[in-house]
């Protein structure tokens, strides 16, 4: 009877877990965003600014709600550590995409980045954001600026392809992707829009969740 009520009570109180897995350049504040999802939502503080060195390998943190586990996997952005992306794509539920909006630069490199895992075909149906991160900085590019920047960049991608093959060799799902793309502004630095970034994973994991118990 005791095995029986635990395993009931096991049952009712279960929470289910989703991964979100966060890429982007190196420096573009991924582990800065990871530590201040645990600072802003579990009991333990995450580190601060100070205490964060470059990723080699990944950083792994969990914060819970109620009936549901957020696990998050900070993987390291340096060109040698991205060869290790892939492996997580296969049990990933959502996938953040950080990039530096301060840093005009590095842009179409991160552009170029992105491309790769948008074509990714393990995450093809996957939830995706795209965060323009330290917009606490006076020159950083707002988030409009950033999407028009990506898409500036993929028509410009789309059209060397052209001249090059002949014929358009995008698939129709990149492109609708694309024109759906959910891109938000945050300083992980100061924790704005951290939240809504958050509260945007968590519905998206539990919406894509539903469409697949349905079978869609
Ligand atoms: N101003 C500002 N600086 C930030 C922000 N987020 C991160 N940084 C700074 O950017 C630098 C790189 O941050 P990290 O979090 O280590 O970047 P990362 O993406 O984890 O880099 P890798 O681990 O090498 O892939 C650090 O100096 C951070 O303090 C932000 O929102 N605003
Ligand atoms: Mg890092």
């Amino acid at each position: 009877m005791y095995h029986l009520l635990k395993g009931f009570h096991e049952y009712l109180t279960r929470k289910e877990e989703f991964s979100v897995i966060i890429l982007g350049l190196d420096g573009a504040g991924k582990t800065t965003l990871l530590e201040k999802i645990k600072t802003l939502y579990s009991d333990t503080p995450g580190l601060t600014p100070d205490k964060i060195a470059p990723t080699v390998g990944q950083n792994m943190g969990k914060i819970a709600f109620s009936s549901t586990i957020l696990k998050f996997w900070d993987l390291g952005g340096q060109r040698g550590i991205r060869s290790i992306w892939h492996r997580y794509y296969d049990d990933c539920h959502a996938v953040v995409y950080v990039i530096d909006a301060q840093d005009r630069e590095r842009l179409s490199e991160g552009w170029e980045v992105f491309d790769s895992v948008l074509s990714a075909p393990q995450i093809l149906g996957v939830p995706l954001l795209l965060l323009a991160n330290k917009q606490d900085t006076p020159d950083s590019l707002s988030v409009e600026d950033i999407r028009n920047d990506y898409e500036d960049w993929y028509r410009h991608k789309l059209d060397s392809t052209r001249r090059t093959y002949g014929s358009d060799h995008e698939n129709d799902h990149r492109q609708e992707r694309i024109a759906s793309l959910d891109v938000m502004g945050i300083s992980a630095l100061e924790g704005t829009g951290v939240r809504g970034a958050v509260d945007w994973l968590f519905i998206r994991v539990q919406n894509s969740r539903r469409r697949e118990d349905q079978g869609e």
